[in-house]
Protein backbone atom coordinates (compact mmCIF):
# COMPACT_ATOMS: atom_id res chain seq x y z
CA UNK A 1 0.00 0.00 0.00
CA UNK A 2 1.04 3.61 -0.76
CA UNK A 3 2.22 5.89 2.31
CA UNK A 4 0.75 8.94 0.23
CA UNK A 5 -2.09 10.72 0.80
CA UNK A 6 -4.72 10.91 -2.82
CA UNK A 7 -4.02 15.05 -3.14
CA UNK A 8 -6.41 16.67 -4.96
CA UNK A 9 -4.30 18.86 -7.41
CA UNK A 10 -0.93 17.33 -9.78
CA UNK A 11 1.62 19.08 -11.09
CA UNK A 12 4.68 17.30 -13.24
CA UNK A 13 5.59 14.43 -15.13
CA UNK A 14 2.91 11.37 -15.12
CA UNK A 15 3.39 7.93 -13.57
CA UNK A 16 0.87 5.48 -12.30
CA UNK A 17 -1.83 6.42 -9.53
CA UNK A 18 0.82 5.87 -6.89
CA UNK A 19 3.45 7.91 -8.64
CA UNK A 20 5.37 4.39 -9.25
CA UNK A 21 6.15 2.50 -12.79
CA UNK A 22 5.84 -1.17 -12.68
CA UNK A 23 8.76 -2.74 -10.61
CA UNK A 24 9.31 0.40 -8.48
CA UNK A 25 7.79 -0.06 -5.70
CA UNK A 26 10.05 0.32 -2.71
CA UNK A 27 11.13 -2.64 -1.54
CA UNK A 28 12.53 -1.62 1.70
CA UNK A 29 11.77 1.72 3.47
CA UNK A 30 14.03 3.98 4.95
CA UNK A 31 12.29 6.45 6.76
CA UNK A 32 14.07 9.41 6.87
CA UNK A 33 13.81 13.51 7.70
CA UNK A 34 14.28 16.93 6.47
CA UNK A 35 13.95 20.24 8.13
CA UNK A 36 13.82 23.66 7.21
CA UNK A 37 14.05 26.74 9.41
CA UNK A 38 12.91 29.93 7.78
CA UNK A 39 13.49 33.20 9.39
CA UNK A 40 12.50 36.48 7.87
CA UNK A 41 13.28 35.23 4.34
CA UNK A 42 16.57 33.01 5.05
CA UNK A 43 16.91 29.47 4.69
CA UNK A 44 19.03 27.76 7.28
CA UNK A 45 20.64 24.40 5.58
CA UNK A 46 23.62 22.28 6.11
CA UNK A 47 27.16 21.81 3.75
CA UNK A 48 26.37 17.78 4.47
CA UNK A 49 30.16 16.41 6.20
CA UNK A 50 28.91 12.81 5.79
CA UNK A 51 26.49 10.11 4.83
CA UNK A 52 24.16 10.21 1.22
CA UNK A 53 24.60 13.31 -0.59
CA UNK A 54 27.86 14.31 0.98
CA UNK A 55 28.85 18.20 0.12
CA UNK A 56 25.20 18.69 -0.91
CA UNK A 57 23.69 21.75 0.83
CA UNK A 58 20.52 20.72 2.15
CA UNK A 59 17.97 20.41 5.14
CA UNK A 60 19.03 19.23 8.04
CA UNK A 61 17.38 15.66 8.68
CA UNK A 62 18.13 11.49 9.36
CA UNK A 63 16.50 8.47 10.02
CA UNK A 64 13.42 8.43 11.54
CA UNK A 65 14.68 5.65 14.71
CA UNK A 66 12.69 3.33 16.12
CA UNK A 67 9.64 4.27 18.59
CA UNK A 68 9.90 7.80 17.64
CA UNK A 69 7.28 9.73 15.05
CA UNK A 70 8.47 11.58 12.17
CA UNK A 71 8.36 15.00 13.75
CA UNK A 72 10.42 13.79 16.63
CA UNK A 73 13.19 12.68 14.05
CA UNK A 74 13.28 16.01 12.40
CA UNK A 75 13.42 17.41 15.78
CA UNK A 76 16.07 15.43 17.02
CA UNK A 77 18.42 15.59 13.95
CA UNK A 78 18.26 19.06 13.75
CA UNK A 79 19.57 19.37 17.77
CA UNK A 80 22.01 16.81 16.66
CA UNK A 81 23.43 18.63 13.62
CA UNK A 82 23.26 22.10 14.50
CA UNK A 83 22.78 21.97 18.38
CA UNK A 84 20.25 24.01 18.17
CA UNK A 85 16.13 23.08 18.91
CA UNK A 86 13.78 23.96 15.92
CA UNK A 87 10.36 25.24 16.72
CA UNK A 88 7.27 25.82 15.11
CA UNK A 89 7.57 22.83 13.37
CA UNK A 90 5.14 21.59 10.47
CA UNK A 91 4.88 19.21 8.59
CA UNK A 92 4.49 20.20 4.79
CA UNK A 93 5.59 17.06 2.99
CA UNK A 94 6.22 13.10 2.16
CA UNK A 95 8.33 11.97 -0.70
CA UNK A 96 9.85 8.73 -2.44
CA UNK A 97 13.67 9.45 -3.58
CA UNK A 98 14.28 6.08 -5.61
CA UNK A 99 17.78 5.72 -6.84
CA UNK A 100 17.52 3.35 -10.06
CA UNK A 101 19.35 3.04 -13.10
CA UNK A 102 18.67 -0.47 -14.85
CA UNK A 103 19.12 -2.10 -11.26
CA UNK A 104 15.90 -3.30 -9.01
CA UNK A 105 15.00 -0.54 -6.74
CA UNK A 106 15.99 -1.90 -3.30
CA UNK A 107 17.23 1.18 -2.19
CA UNK A 108 14.72 4.04 -1.72
CA UNK A 109 14.16 6.68 0.65
CA UNK A 110 10.75 7.87 1.90
CA UNK A 111 11.58 11.10 3.76
CA UNK A 112 8.89 13.75 5.49
CA UNK A 113 9.48 16.99 5.00
CA UNK A 114 9.30 19.65 7.44
CA UNK A 115 9.25 23.33 8.05
CA UNK A 116 10.17 25.38 11.27
CA UNK A 117 9.20 29.22 11.77
CA UNK A 118 11.98 29.68 14.65
CA UNK A 119 15.32 27.99 16.12
CA UNK A 120 16.56 28.63 20.12
CA UNK A 121 20.10 29.13 19.91
CA UNK A 122 22.90 29.50 17.43
CA UNK A 123 23.86 26.78 14.54
CA UNK A 124 26.83 25.44 15.08
CA UNK A 125 29.07 23.55 13.43
CA UNK A 126 29.11 19.58 14.04
CA UNK A 127 31.25 16.63 12.64
CA UNK A 128 27.78 16.01 9.97
CA UNK A 129 26.97 19.52 9.31
CA UNK A 130 28.42 23.16 8.54
CA UNK A 131 25.38 25.31 9.36
CA UNK A 132 24.77 27.54 5.91
CA UNK A 133 22.35 30.72 5.74
CA UNK A 134 20.86 31.23 2.44
CA UNK A 135 18.38 34.11 1.07
CA UNK A 136 14.68 31.51 0.33
CA UNK A 137 14.55 33.92 -3.39
CA UNK A 138 17.94 33.25 -4.23
CA UNK A 139 18.98 29.76 -3.50
CA UNK A 140 21.96 27.89 -5.23
CA UNK A 141 20.30 25.20 -6.46
CA UNK A 142 23.37 23.98 -8.28
CA UNK A 143 25.09 22.96 -4.79
CA UNK A 144 21.81 21.03 -4.01
CA UNK A 145 20.20 17.76 -4.78
CA UNK A 146 18.53 17.60 -8.07
CA UNK A 147 15.12 17.47 -7.11
CA UNK A 148 15.67 20.26 -5.01
CA UNK A 149 14.76 22.90 -7.31
CA UNK A 150 11.34 21.66 -8.54
CA UNK A 151 9.63 20.93 -4.99
CA UNK A 152 11.52 23.61 -2.66
CA UNK A 153 10.12 26.83 -4.06
CA UNK A 154 6.64 25.11 -3.44
CA UNK A 155 7.97 24.75 0.16
CA UNK A 156 9.13 28.36 0.40
CA UNK A 157 5.33 29.09 -1.28
CA UNK A 158 3.61 27.38 2.18
CA UNK A 159 2.24 24.32 -0.07
CA UNK A 160 1.69 21.34 1.58
CA UNK A 161 3.26 18.08 -1.20
CA UNK A 162 3.94 14.68 -2.03
CA UNK A 163 6.27 13.32 -4.55
CA UNK A 164 8.12 10.94 -5.91
CA UNK A 165 11.25 11.08 -7.73
CA UNK A 166 13.25 8.73 -9.50
CA UNK A 167 16.94 9.90 -10.02
CA UNK A 168 19.89 7.90 -11.18
CA UNK A 169 22.11 5.62 -9.11
CA UNK A 170 24.41 8.29 -8.33
CA UNK A 171 21.51 10.89 -7.74
CA UNK A 172 22.94 13.55 -9.70
CA UNK A 173 20.37 13.04 -12.22
CA UNK A 174 16.70 12.70 -12.35
CA UNK A 175 15.08 10.15 -14.54
CA UNK A 176 11.42 11.81 -13.94
CA UNK A 177 9.09 13.05 -11.22
CA UNK A 178 5.97 13.35 -10.05
CA UNK A 179 4.61 15.37 -7.52
CA UNK A 180 0.96 16.44 -5.89
CA UNK A 181 0.64 19.90 -4.01
CA UNK A 182 -2.70 21.08 -1.49
CA UNK A 183 -2.43 17.60 0.86
CA UNK A 184 -3.70 17.57 3.89
CA UNK A 185 -1.80 15.77 6.84
N1 LIG B 1 16.96 17.82 -0.19
C1 LIG B 1 17.08 16.51 -0.45
N2 LIG B 1 17.37 15.67 0.54
C2 LIG B 1 17.47 14.38 0.22
C3 LIG B 1 17.29 13.89 -1.06
N3 LIG B 1 17.45 12.54 -1.03
C4 LIG B 1 17.74 12.22 0.25
O1 LIG B 1 17.93 11.08 0.70
N4 LIG B 1 17.75 13.35 1.02
C5 LIG B 1 18.00 13.50 2.44
C6 LIG B 1 17.01 12.82 3.31
C7 LIG B 1 17.83 12.58 4.55
O2 LIG B 1 17.82 13.75 5.35
C8 LIG B 1 19.24 12.37 4.02
C9 LIG B 1 19.65 10.96 3.82
O3 LIG B 1 19.07 10.14 4.74
P1 LIG B 1 19.91 9.35 5.79
O4 LIG B 1 18.92 8.73 6.68
O5 LIG B 1 20.89 8.47 5.12
O6 LIG B 1 20.64 10.56 6.53
P2 LIG B 1 22.04 10.58 7.19
O7 LIG B 1 23.08 10.08 6.26
O8 LIG B 1 22.20 11.97 7.69
O9 LIG B 1 21.85 9.53 8.33
P3 LIG B 1 21.68 9.68 9.89
O10 LIG B 1 21.87 11.12 10.29
O11 LIG B 1 20.32 9.20 10.18
O12 LIG B 1 22.75 8.80 10.38
O13 LIG B 1 19.28 12.97 2.75
C10 LIG B 1 16.98 14.79 -2.08
O14 LIG B 1 16.81 14.42 -3.25
N5 LIG B 1 16.88 16.10 -1.74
Amino acid sequence: MSPYAQPPNKCGAVADHNGYLPGEQPTGMNESTLCHPIIDGELLLIRKQRGLGEGNLVGPGGKVEDGETAMEAARREVREELRVEATGVEKRGEFGFHFRDDTPDDDSMYVHVFTADGIEGTPQATEEAVPEWHTAEDLPYDEMWVDDRIWMPHMLDGQTFTGTFVLTDEGDAMHRYEMDLGVDF
